[in-house]
């Protein structure tokens, strides 16, 4: 302090005491108010970079706790005292000891509660993913027992029911998948007829299926008996018969176009459709062996 000011300070003021320990620890003399520096180098260097001998002696200070006995090594300059790392009370040399109780009170008194513990109830069930449910409705047996679909139905054991099917599929009846099909197919003519037919669209019509007539159908100009193949349609009955008496061509497309209609009623083939006038001079319809 320069002069003038020490007349106002009190007689028990000691210049060096005051700023010393900040001096010390720094060990730059940083500070420009420094006391220290200024009375005992009045006239010396500018920089008082060169008076690390006091500060160096008192920087292995333990009293410091650990952070700030970290810190003070690394802004030192190397020197003899300086403890090794780490210190004789840093956490790292303690790591190697029991843990102290101070850490885990924090641990379990600052932070969340761990989450609870997954009860059962939240696993995840197995029989919702893969398995069949053991419980509730089974493709093959229909709403339980107690269902209001049950209830409210009017169906009798016999008709065939329907699923809720986004395809509109049906439930078949045992013996009438698509393979008892194709075992049938093989065993013969399911046409209904013995001779190859020539078929005018009003005789078409009349092959509606019904009044004890088969329902034909024609595909691509040629008919086909479908009555054999009804109850073994996955679209159901009612979907086939729609097509009954008339071309089932377009109504075919829209549906499965994938499918193989000649390939899957070959056994079912009735004859040609023909024009409506064919064959007026010769006797109107008949059998393609009665026009040789
Ligand atoms: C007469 C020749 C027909 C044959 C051979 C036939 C055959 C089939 C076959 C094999 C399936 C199962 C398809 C699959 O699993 O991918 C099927 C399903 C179905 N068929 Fe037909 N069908 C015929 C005519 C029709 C007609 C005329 C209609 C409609 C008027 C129709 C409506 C359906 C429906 C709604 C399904 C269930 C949905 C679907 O499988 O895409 N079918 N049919």
């Amino acid at each position: 302090y320069p002069e003038m000011l020490r007349g106002f300070l009190p007689s028990w003021f000691a210049p060096g005491q005051q700023n010393g320990d900040a001096d010390q620890v720094s060990g730059k003399g940083e500070e420009p108010s420094s006391p220290e520096i200024k009375l005992d180098e009045p006239d010396g260097e500018t920089t008082p970079k060169a008076k690390p001998v006091k500060p160096s002696d008192e920087v292995p200070s333990f009293i410091l706790s650990d952070d700030e006995a970290k810190k003070d090594e690394s802004s030192s300059p190397p020197s003899p005292p300086v403890p090794s790392f780490p210190a004789a009370n840093s956490a790292q040399r303690a790591s190697a000891m029991p843990p102290p109780p101070r850490p885990t009170a924090k641990s379990t008194s600052g932070l969340m509660p761990p989450p609870p513990r997954p009860t059962p109830s939240l696993r995840p069930n197995p029989t919702t993913s893969l398995r069949i449910p053991t419980t509730g409705p089974l493709p093959n047996r229909g709403p339980p027992p107690n269902s209001q679909q049950r209830v409210s139905s009017s169906l009798s054991p016999n008709t065939t029911i329907k699923t809720p099917s986004t395809r509109g599929k049906v439930l078949l009846s045992p013996g009438h998948s698509p393979m008892d099909w194709a075992a049938l197919t093989k065993t013969g003519n399911l046409s209904g007829v013995s001779t190859f037919q020539r078929v005018t669209p009003s005789h078409l019509k009349t092959m509606t299926g019904r009044k004890g007539k088969p329902a034909w159908s024609s595909w691509q100009g040629k008919v086909y008996n479908i009555t054999p193949y009804l109850p073994f349609h996955p679209g159901g009955e009612a979907e086939l018969m729609k097509a009954a008496g008339r071309d089932g061509t377009k109504l075919f497309m829209d549906v499965h176009p994938w499918v193989n209609w000649e390939n899957m009623l070959e056994a079912c083939l009735v004859g040609v459709l023909v024009p409506e006038d064919y064959g007026v001079g010769a006797g109107g319809e008949s059998s393609l062996e009665d026009m040789d």
